[in-house]
C-alpha cells in the first residue's frame, strides 16, 4: 500500500509545504502521487472560488501567487473528503483555527494515520497549556510529530536553500518517513527526539519577533535588536524547560531554534506588523495592521504572547519573563513600544507588567 498524503491548510506555508511534498511524491515510489490540500474556501474579488482557481491554474493566487504547486496537488474545500484515504496528515493552519479543524475530523481518520504539525503556536486551556501536536494527537487519537525551522515560506517557494527540524517523541520510523517526504536538495530536514523542544521553539520565537519589530519600528539599530534576540532566546529556553523539563539544550541549536529566531526577527510577518505598530505609536491596532499589510495571512505572535502571559500569571512566573510579559503589555496597548528596551531596568518593566491586570 502506498502512503497517501493530505495537507490540512493552504495559506502561505501550507501551499509551499504542498509544493515540497508534491515534488517528492511523484519521485518516491512508496507514496501515491496525488497530494490533497484542504482549502478554507473563500471568494476572490473576481467572484471565483479560491479552490476552483487553484485547481485550474495550479497556483494559490491569494496566498502564494506566482508559484506553481505541482500538477499532482488537488485542492479540496471539504476537510472530511480531503483527508479520506490519507494515512499521512500534514497540519499547517494558523494555530487559532486548529481546535475547530480537529473537531471536524473526529472519527474521520484511519487508526494507523500519522500526523505532523507545522503549526507554530499553542492553546491555553483551563487545565493549562496545550501544544498543537498534543491537541491533534489527543483529539484525533493519532501520533503527531512536528516540523519547525527557519522557513520563511516565500523563500522556500523560490527553492532557496534552507533547513528544518522534525521533532518526534517515540516513533522514529514515522519521523524518518517525514524527513523523506519533505527533504529536497534545497530543503534539508533532520530529526531530533524532542517534540516539545522543537514545538516550543517554533511557538515562542514569534513573541521575540514582535519585540524585534518594535525595535525596528523605533529605529533603534542592530545592537538593540541583537540584545532583544539574546534575551528572547534565554526566555525561550527557560520557559520551554519550566513547562517541559525533558526539553534538550541541543534543540535550540537546530534550525527550529536559533536559526528560526534569527530569520523571523529579520524577515517575518510578525516583525513586519510590529514594526508598523511601533511606527504608528500604537495608534492602529494589530488587527487593523494585520488586515492592511498581510492580505488574509495571519500573525501568530500577538496571540501567543497573550497565551504565554496567561500561563505566566497563572503560575506566578511573570517576573521571570520580562520580555514575554512586556511584548504582551505593549501589544494590548498597556505599555508604549519604547517599553521594550526598559527590560534592563527590571524593576520598572516587571513592576508595570506584574502589577497590572492584563
Ligand atoms: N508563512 C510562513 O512563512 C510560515 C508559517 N508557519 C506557520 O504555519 C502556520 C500556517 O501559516 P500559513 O500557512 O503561513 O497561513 P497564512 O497566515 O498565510 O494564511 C492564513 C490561512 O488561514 C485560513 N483561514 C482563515 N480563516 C480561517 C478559519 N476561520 N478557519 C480555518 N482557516 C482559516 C486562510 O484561508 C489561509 O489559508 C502558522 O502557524 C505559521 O506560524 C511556519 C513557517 C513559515
Ligand atoms: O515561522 C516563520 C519562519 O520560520 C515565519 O514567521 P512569520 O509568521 O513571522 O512570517
Amino acid at each position: 500500500m502506498k502512503n497517501k498524503v493530505t495537507v490540512v491548510g493552504s495559506g502561505n506555508w501550507g501551499s509551499v509545504a504542498a509544493k515540497l511534498i508534491a515534488s517528492n511524491t511523484v519521485r518516491l515510489s512508496s507514496f501515491d502521487d496525488e497530494v490533497r490540500m484542504w482549502v478554507f474556501e473563500e471568494k476572490l474579488p473576481s467572484g471565483e472560488k479560491l479552490t476552483d482557481v487553484i485547481n485550474r491554474t495550479n497556483e494559490n493566487v491569494k496566498y502564494l501567487p506566482g508559484i506553481k504547486l505541482g500538477k499532482n496537488v488537488v485542492a479540496d474545500p471539504d476537510v472530511e473528503s480531503a483527508v479520506k484515504g490519507a494515512n499521512m496528515l500534514v497540519f499547517v493552519s494558523p494555530h487559532q483555527f486548529m481546535e475547530g479543524i480537529c473537531k471536524k475530523l473526529v472519527g474521520k481518520i484511519g487508526k494507523d494515520t500519522e500526523g505532523i504539525s507545522l503549526v507554530k503556536g499553542m492553546e491555553v486551556k483551563k487545565e493549562g497549556p496545550c501544544m498543537i501536536s498534543t491537541l491533534i494527537s489527543k483529539t484525533l487519537g493519532i501520533n503527531c510529530s512536528v516540523l519547525m525551522g527557519a522557513n520563511i515560506a516565500n523563500e522556500i517557494a523560490l527553492e532557496k536553500f534552507s533547513e528544518a527540524t522534525v521533532g518526534y517523541s517515540k516513533n522514529k520510523e514515522a519521523a524518518e518517513k517525514w524527513v523523506q517526504l519533505f527533504g529536497t536538495p534545497y530543503f534539508i530536514v533532520s530529526a531530533v527526539q524532542d517534540v516539545e523542544g522543537v514545538e516550543m521553539c517554533g511557538t515562542l520565537k514569534n513573541i521575540v519577533a514582535i519585540a524585534a519589530g518594535f525595535v525596528d519600528g523605533m529605529e533603534m539599530g542592530n545592537n538593540t535588536k541583537a540584545a532583544i534576540m539574546r534575551i528572547g532566546l534565554k526566555e525561550m529556553i527557560k520557559f520551554s524547560k519550566m513547562l517541559f523539563p525533558s526539553v534538550k539544550d541541543s534543540t535550540f541549536f537546530e534550525s527550529c531554534g536559533v536559526a528560526d529566531l534569527i530569520t523571523t526577527c529579520l524577515g517575518g510577518r510578525n516583525r513586519k506588523v510590529a514594526d508598523a505598530y511601533a511606527k504608528n505609536q500604537g495608534k492602529r491596532s494589530f488587527d487593523q495592521l494585520e488586515a492592511e499589510l498581510l492580505n488574509g495571512q495571519k500573525l501568530q505572535g500577538v496571540l501567543t504572547a497573550k497565551e504565554v502571559y496567561e500561563v505566566l500569571s497563572d503560575r506566578g512566573w511573570v517576573e521571570q519573563f520580562p520580555l514575554f510579559s512586556t511584548v504582551h503589555a505593549i501589544s494590548i496597548g498597556r505599555l508604549p513600544p519604547s517599553a521594550i528596551v526598559e527590560l534592563g531596568d527590571s524593576r520598572s518593566a516587571n513592576k508595570q507588567v506584574g502589577n497590572s491586570t492584563l
